[in-house]
């Protein structure tokens, strides 16, 4: 085919030639002339002529990029700056949070103190034309609300999820926002929302901004951190560790908020609550104290007792009335290990508070748990391996004792950060975790006394919400005995003086609540009940001291939310049952122990007699003296000391007295 031919249709030529056609008429045209002018024509065709134009300018603009980078990286010339946010680092959730649009709680409270803040972040994430519909749940705070009408409830979150660079203006300057990270794992989220982009490596933010000026990149990260600041307080934040998912340097990659507690539902012997908060407040106001006297600036806290005691609740409350950040790790957890640990505890910013609960993990086990686990080396070496009875401590900590005492040393001693260890059996630490400068207070937790039982009652039903009723006689004066009978209504006469303590008694010592029709029952008693004071007194008295723990009896009065006189009626039947079940548990046990010592010498002596060790009995299994016993630690005798007696109401170490937090005094290792 000719170039006529197709230079022809490309003008629109009326007249299709067909190529035999056009083959005729070139051939019989003047030639070479004839070309030229078709070319020409080519050139003015409006399609080509743009097309070669657009193509010049291209390569032109491209040359002048290609030159613009060249001499921008020739002579090392900034235009813009690029900060990095990676996920698991704090940062990254302020920088979160800034970002996305604020939902769900906060929103009214934003609106209102930082509307160029919300403005900003509107804009950027109302491009997203792509989202991950996910029910709300506690983990996610924030993602964009699917209606403008706030009063529309929030059962499902719509979750930007596009990757593509973003750019909006703030504060005058363009930034541009990119992510990256893997886009095919949408199982997991972000606690603020960011769906579908936590692969093995994490999800990481890239903000530029167009400006040589830095401040303007610190106050952007600032007006960011203020902003997490401000809408987190209502709650504290608590960071996790997760499994390593994240990468060797994210480690507190879990974010949880929880609702601040107030320090006055924290119900303790007096003054022990205010001791510790002022103690901490000392603390974290004295930071030129410690430099100029040399003493690293850190702070060891040690709660110890009984399970549901309160201590894990009192450092909450303590964080949310001191805005401290809380890190929290279980040295228990599977992926735990020193170095783990060393990482974990170095990634926490100034004044965080790190938290180590159940401590004594790290530590050789009671005898009882070594039996347990005697007997499984013991099957192991015979080829049988039994499911560890449930609750047996059977995995120990990673973790060694030189390990944890390495990071408690090196815990902040220039960053001014709280260390707080919990621990069900303080038996159980090493003398050389006590000591002061790692442990400085140690707060004994006890089972609850009946002031904590009537202080709870109260907690439970305030008078605001359950007011005094007013007792007056319903018969003639006549009739004696007089019958009381008590309306929650307004008193149509003055009331008369009635023995509330004698009438809170009858309640208690009246006959078992019918479960069978127990809103009819409760109606009626809490109809006659007497005033809470009273029933409080009644329910403290029904509670034997230190036998129950005040989570226990928060578990029983949660069965009675809005029914006191019940809760009081009921009282002595739950002690009974109670008591009735650990016994049954107590016996159980009993059994078990038996059992794993009679398998133990059925097994000793088919592996070859009692008098093999159990290295030899265990076929040259590893039977490793554990962290705290393997680890040359010295312990200074007033420390070993300590130890011992710890747990010992009013035992004397390092040459203090140690009382019991139900004594009201808190023992300072350091005063
Ligand atoms: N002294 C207390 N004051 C108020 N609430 C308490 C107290 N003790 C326990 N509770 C309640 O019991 C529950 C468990 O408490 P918490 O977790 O603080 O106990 P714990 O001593 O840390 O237990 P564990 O040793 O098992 O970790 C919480 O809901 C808490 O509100």
């Amino acid at each position: 085919m000719s170039l006529s031919y197709y230079l022809n249709k490309i003008r629109g030529s009326s007249t299709e030639a067909t190529p035999t056609q056009a083959h005729g008429h070139v051939a019989s045209s003047v030639g070479l002339r004839s070309d030229f002018s078709t070319i020409l024509g080519f050139l003015h065709n409006s399609y080509v002529g743009s097309s070669l134009k657009l193509l010049v300018l291209g390569s032109i603009v491209e040359t002048g990029r290609r030159l613009f980078r060249w001499l921008i990286d020739r002579f090392g010339i900034q235009y813009c700056t690029t900060i990095r946010f990676s996920q698991g680092d704090p940062a990254y959730e302020w920088i979160v949070l800034f970002l996305v649009r604020l939902f769900v709680l906060f929103a009214n409270t934003t609106v209102a103190t930082n509307s160029l803040v919300l403005q900003t972040q509107e804009n950027v994430w109302r491009r997203s034309r792509e989202f991950t519909v996910s029910a709300s749940n506690s983990r996610r705070k924030w993602a964009v609300r699917a209606a403008s009408d706030a009063t529309v409830k929030a059962n499902a979150e719509y979750v930007p999820t596009y990757q593509q660079p973003q750019l909006f203006r703030w504060r005058g300057y363009w930034v541009e926002i990119k992510r990256t990270g893997n886009v095919n794992n949408v199982d997991s989220v972000s606690p603020y929302g960011f769906a579908g982009h936590y692969p093995g490596h994490g999800s990481s933010i890239y903000i530029t901004i167009y400006t040589l000026d830095m401040n303007v990149l610190s106050e952007l990260v600032e007006e960011a951190r203020l902003r997490y600041l401000e809408v987190n307080r209502p709650n504290v934040v608590i960071y996790l560790t997760d499994s390593p998912q994240f990468g060797p340097s994210q480690v507190w990659a879990t974010v949880k908020h929880k609702m601040r507690r107030p320090l006055n539902s924290i119900i303790l012997p007096e003054g022990v609550v205010d001791s510790l908060v002022a103690d901490a407040q000392e603390f974290l106001s004295t930071e030129n104290w410690y430099i100029e006297a040399g003493i690293p600036h850190r702070r060891g806290y040690l709660l110890y007792g009984p399970p549901g005691t309160g201590k894990t609740s009192t450092i909450y409350a303590l964080a949310g009335a001191l805005n401290l950040e809380i890190y929290s790790l279980s040295l228990a957890s599977n992926f735990v290990d020193d170095s783990y640990l060393q990482r974990a505890a170095s990634a926490i910013p100034k004044h965080g508070l790190f938290l180590i609960e159940d401590i004594d993990c790290a530590f050789p086990p009671r005898e009882d748990d070594e039996d347990e686990e005697e007997l499984i080396a013991l099957q192991m070496a015979g080829g049988r391996r039994r499911a560890p009875r449930h609750g047996a401590r059977t995995t120990r900590s990673m973790v060694t004792l030189s390990g944890l005492l390495n990071v408690i040393d090196g815990v902040g001693s220039e960053e001014g950060k709280l260390f707080f260890a919990t621990t069900n059996h303080i038996d159980r630490l090493d003398g050389a975790l006590l000591r002061p400068g790692r442990i400085d207070r140690r707060v004994q937790y006890e089972l609850a006394t009946p002031p904590q039982a009537h202080a709870l009652f109260n907690r439970f039903f305030p008078t605001a919400r359950f007011p005094d009723p007013v007792l007056i006689p319903t018969v003639e004066p006549i009739f004696v005995p007089i019958q009381p009978v008590i309306i929650s209504t307004a008193a149509p006469t003055a009331p008369v003086e009635l023995d509330a303590e004698k009438i809170s008694q009858q309640v208690l010592d009246g006959p078992p609540l019918l479960t069978a029709v127990p809103a009819l029952e409760d109606a009626s008693l809490e109809a006659t009940r007497p005033p809470i004071a009273a029933l409080a007194d009644t329910f403290a008295a029904a509670v034997p001291s230190g036998e129950f723990s005040t989570a226990e009896l928060q578990g029983y009065l949660q069965g009675h939310k809005t029914r006191p006189a019940a809760a009081v009626r009921g009282v002595r039947a739950w002690v009974a049952s109670v008591r009735a079940e650990r016994a049954e548990s107590e016996r159980r046990k009993e059994e078990r122990r038996a059992k794993t010592e009679q398998r133990k010498a059925t097994l000793a002596a088919a592996a070859g007699g009692p008098g093999l060790g159990l290295q030899g009995r265990t076929g040259g299994l590893p039977v490793e003296p554990l962290s705290a016993a393997a680890v040359p630690v010295p312990v200074a005798a007033d420390e070993a000391s300590a130890a011992s007696v710890n747990g010992v109401k009013g035992a004397h170490v390092n040459g203090n007295v140690e009382k019991s937090a139900s004594n009201g005094v808190v023992n300072n290792n350091t005063e």
